[in-house]
């Protein structure tokens, strides 16, 4: 990475620039519609309650002006009274939110169309209320109720559609002028959908931002995984390397003392290095030495069950298994069945001087012990695996909970 590199922010989202007829690239558009919704669907109990409001409140002006107009007009302001409130009912269920907006465009037709057939078969001094139906669901739709923009667009186009029909159908029946009332409409709806293209807008930028954002999050951790195992594997092994041997060591032993709901009951440590190595490599080379350490490695990395527990080349050919919960007898049959398992590997090793294959001599230690920390427990395994050295290699010798050294057969 070049030093310019280093040094370029990372995208907020906030400098995409969205194109005019707001569509996102594919995959993302999909996500949108899902985040639109369940935006929408916040806001939308609140309008539909305002939108029963402003029905009910018309209504009682409708019943001070005028009881005839009252008389005509209540069936259809209570047939959208009753589609509001089962809207209601309905967007208290998540599954039903998936409607919504259908819901919606229903709802603002229902209104539409009846305040349409209203305003056409009623007396015509009493149908000027019912055509100011068609501006009041358009705004509904595109204020109050957000419906994604290009749906708001085509309804709101039929709308007005429907209404300059029902005019046409009965010309010079109107105390007033059809053209006004469609240019009032006409005005309602580009308010209404400047308005929706706004939000939607502003919505598409947050939620692009957002995106982009949690993108880049989720890389920067899935490359902050890849650093960190990076630091902390063993290249050659592939066993957990000395850093990442304490950290671990340490953070089970913290867990063990601090007795946290997850902390092992004890701690077993196992320690062992290749007989005579120094002689391997003389005899076959470093690379030989290098497969050598490679197949070893490979046979505690095998026996390893559980998740807590690990092999880490603790150094050049020196590895620690560090078992966490095992009982202390277990993890000497452990350390036992891995020396055999090496053995039987047999790799001839014509420099050895205790067999013609490599060996390992094994130290074992548990917190059961009075070791206080991770140090002191790798120091008793240590000890055992330096008697075990002494007491002839390819054997297992382990530190007793006493602080007594026993060397196994
Ligand atoms: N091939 C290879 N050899 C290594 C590596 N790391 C350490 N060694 C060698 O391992 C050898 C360790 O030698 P010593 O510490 O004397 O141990 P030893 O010969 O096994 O003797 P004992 O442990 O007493 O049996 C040294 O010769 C190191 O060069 C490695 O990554 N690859």
């Amino acid at each position: 990475m070049t030093a310019n590199q280093n040094h370029t922010p990372l995208p907020t989202g906030n400098d995409i620039t969205l194109p005019w007829h707001l569509r996102l690239p594919k995959p993302l558009e999909k996500d949108f519609r899902l985040y639109f919704r369940a935006s929408a669907a916040k806001s939308t109990p609140w309008a539909l309650a305002l939108v029963a409001f402003l029905i009910v409140s018309a209504m009682f002006i409708e019943s001070r002006i005028s009881v005839d107009v009252l008389s005509f007009s209540w069936r259809s302001r209570l047939f959208t009274l009753m589609l509001t409130g089962g809207c209601l009912v309905l967007l208290r269920k998540p599954q039903w939110r998936n409607w919504l907006h259908e819901a919606t465009l229903v709802l603002a037709f229902a209104i539409s169309l009846t305040g349409n057939y209203l305003g056409v078969t009623i007396e015509p001094s009493l149908s000027y209320p019912f055509f100011l139906h068609t501006p009041l669901a358009i705004l509904m739709i595109c204020i109050l109720i957000r419906v994604p923009f290009y749906v708001a667009l085509g309804s709101s186009a039929i709308m007005i559609a429907c209404m300059i029909f029902s005019l046409q159908l009965n010309p010079g029946r109107y105390p007033f002028e059809p053209t006004t009332l469609v240019l009032v409409s006409l005005a309602f709806t580009c308010t209404g959908l400047f308005g929706q293209y706004v939000y939607e807008r502003l919505l598409r930028q947050y939620f692009l931002s957002e995106h982009v954002l949690f993108q880049h999050r989720n890389e920067l951790h899935s490359a902050n995984l890849v650093l960190e195992n990076q630091a902390t594997v063993d290249g050659m092994t592939g066993c957990i390397n000395r850093r990442g041997m304490e950290s671990r060591l340490n953070h089970l032993y913290h867990q063990l003392k601090q007795k946290t709901p997850d902390a092992p009951e004890r701690i077993t440590l196992i320690l062992f290095d290749i007989d005579f190595f120094k002689q391997y490599n003389d005899t076959y080379g470093h690379p030989a030495g290098d497969e050598c350490l490679k197949k070893v490695a490979s046979v505690p990395l095998g026996m390893v069950q559980s998740d807590t527990d690990f092999v880490a080349r603790y150094g050049g050919e020196e590895f620690v298994i560090t078992l966490a919960d095992s009982s202390f007898n277990d993890a000497l049959v452990f350390a036992e069945r891995m020396r055999n398992r090496v053995e039987q590997l047999g790799i001839p090793h014509s420099g050895s001087r205790i067999s013609q294959v490599v060996t390992i001599s094994v130290g074992v230690a548990c917190s059961d012990s009075n070791a206080e920390n991770g140090g002191q427990l790798l120091k008793m395994a240590d000890e055992a695996l330096y008697q075990a050295k002494g007491s002839g290699r390819n054997r297992v010798a382990l530190m007793s909970n006493q602080g007594v050294v026993e060397v196994l057969n």
